[in-house]
């Protein structure tokens, strides 16, 4: 087509004619220099544009590809029409509208919209008039490409990599927090992650069990994504194999679900041989469950954030050597046991009480134990922050002293896989005299993470030990919230401004030698 038009008028009336005889959409692809690549015959509805390869096109972000196809009815450019503009990358999607000999009488054209602020992902054009098609097309083509680059420069460097849509598929009804909840967690797991939420959505039910959302809202989701310049898809669930690969065919999106982000985070994290371990093989074990069933979309769904997967892994990891690794660290972590447990039997001996400390992740255990013992263990602002247990010893007057231990956060429905990873760690609550259960008061979930913490320590049948509750953060709660508070009685701390801490030493002291009984009965002694 030799013409600078986004079509000619004698190149749509041949199509047109044809595309009237044989009652059929006819649809052409046509490339910058005009020509014709493709040529697709469809229904009397619409056509299907067949596979293109996805990736792009370095620097330009559009295909190069044109598309222009013939309506028969009298529809403009229609949602199925901007969704393949959108979804191909074409450079622009025109339709001609034909009488019933197959002569346009007009036509409608859209391009992409490269505005990723902007409500809608394409332009669409006004009717055109065969008598007022005019050239000027690359002109316009290259103006719309500055103006991608310009709106890409205009992200920050952190909001450029590693950009997320959230999708939160949540059933009221067995959940005891509130869908709001679970997408702000989310989002700040993200934050931990290093990740750049850019938009997220909240459905209420589960609408199809094979894609999580509908398959319109997973299209209209998937447009958003390519549109907004995002890369990866986050389901606040966890995804079965089939569902994650049904939904990452639909896309070029990398599609992750909570458990892997977790995982992303712990794998980041942990620091010692034992914890570094333990990731691994939760990882492992995460992705034997999902190979079976997978084949070429393995790299999207196993590689974890930026490509960070367990180990070694590659595509080529074949689900017996996942197997056999698997049995190797699981023994490794076997020989590591036993080897805290003759610790554990060694300190039992000297008979120092234990304190460990406990509660939902990035509630100040951290803090709290820095402040308790003057040491530094890393304390930040990230959720898992803490992954090895740490020890300390704190003393007392009169020669007492205790060993107290920072442990890994809790979550809401920790992965199940992890949950037995770090099991281990935990049995050793098992051996504490008394659990120190920090709550970050300034949280407006705490009572939802308060349950859920108890619910982990019930579950790993921890019951029968005496339980401080320690309120922290009351340097950031209203004085109203800590006055109710302390009519209640309720043991407050701040860790970062050492409020409240003489005292909880002091009740410490108390829980633990007082329950222990003799010595300290003698008020003299
Ligand atoms: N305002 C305020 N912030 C606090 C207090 N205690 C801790 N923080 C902050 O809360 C964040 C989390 O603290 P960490 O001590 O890492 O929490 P953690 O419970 O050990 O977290 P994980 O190890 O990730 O489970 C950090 O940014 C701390 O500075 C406090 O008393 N007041
Ligand atoms: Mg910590």
């Amino acid at each position: 087509m030799r013409s600078d038009s986004v079509i000619t008028h004698d190149f749509a009336r041949a199509c047109g004619e044809v595309s009237v005889e044989i009652k059929r959409q006819i649809g052409v692809l046509i490339d910058r220099s005009g020509y014709v690549t493709h040529l697709i015959v469809g229904n009397d509805q619409s056509i299907e544009i067949p596979h293109l390869d996805r990736v792009r096109v370095a620097q330009s972000r559009l295909r190069g590809l044109r598309l222009f196809h013939i309506h028969l009815k009298e529809d403009p450019l229609n949602q199925e029409d901007l969704m393949d503009l959108v979804l191909n990358r074409f450079d622009s999607i025109t339709a001609a509208i034909v009488d019933s000999s197959g002569i346009p009488k007009y036509y409608y054209t859209a391009f992409i919209n490269p505005d990723p602020e902007s409500e809608t992902p394409w332009l669409l054009g006004e009717k055109v008039f065969p008598g007022q098609l005019k050239e000027g097309y690359s002109e316009e083509l290259f103006s719309l490409e500055s103006e991608f680059t310009k709106k890409n420069s205009n992200f920050k460097n952190a909001q450029l990599t590693n950009r997320a849509f959230l999708v939160g598929v949540y059933e009221p009804r067995k959940m005891k927090r509130s869908p709001e909840h679970s997408m702000s967690e989310l989002k700040e797991l993200c934050k931990t992650a290093g990740i750049h939420v850019v938009d997220t959505y909240i459905q209420k039910k589960s609408a199809d069990p094979s894609t999580v959302v509908g398959k319109g809202k997973l299209q209209e989701i998937i447009l958003k994504s390519v549109h907004k310049d995002i890369e990866l898809l986050i389901f606040d669930l966890e995804l079965a194999p089939a569902q994650a690969k049904k939904i990452s065919d639909a896309s070029d999106l990398k599609i992750i679900d909570r458990t892997q982000l977790i995982l992303d985070i712990f794998s980041k994290n942990a620091k010692s041989r034992d914890g570094k371990l333990q990731v691994e093989l939760a990882q492992l074990k995460y992705l034997k469950n999902r190979l079976s069933e997978l084949d070429d979309n393995m790299s999207r769904l196993t590689g974890g954030i930026g490509g960070r997967g367990p180990g070694e892994t590659k595509l080529e990891i074949g689900k017996r050597r996942v197997e056999d690794k698997i049995t190797r660290l699981e023994n490794e972590l076997d020989a590591l046991r036993k080897r805290r447990e003759l610790n554990r039997k060694a300190r039992a001996k000297n008979e120092v009480p234990i304190v460990a400390i406990v509660g939902y992740t990035n509630a100040g255990k951290s803090t709290l134990l820095n402040a308790l013992t003057n040491s530094t263990v890393i304390a930040e602002d990230k959720l898992f922050a803490t992954l090895d247990p740490t020890t300390r010893r704190i003393r007392f007057p009169k020669e007492r002293e205790i060993i107290i231990s920072d442990t890994v956060g809790f979550i809401h429905d920790l992965p199940p896989d992890l949950s037995l990873a770090f099991k281990a760690t935990l049995e050793e609550l098992g051996d504490a005299d008394l659990l120190l259960h920090v709550v970050d008061i300034s949280n407006q979930n705490y009572k939802e993470q308060m349950e859920a913490v108890d619910g982990i320590l019930n579950s790993l049948n921890l019951n029968e030990i005496p339980r401080l509750v320690i309120y922290n953060k009351v340097d950031s709660i209203s004085e109203e919230f800590k006055e109710s508070l302390r009519e209640n009685e309720e043991i407050l701390v701040s860790a970062a401004t050492k409020e409240g801490l003489l005292e909880l030493l002091e009740m410490i002291e108390h829980e633990i030698w007082l329950e222990k009984g003799s010595e300290i009965l003698n008020p003299i002694g």
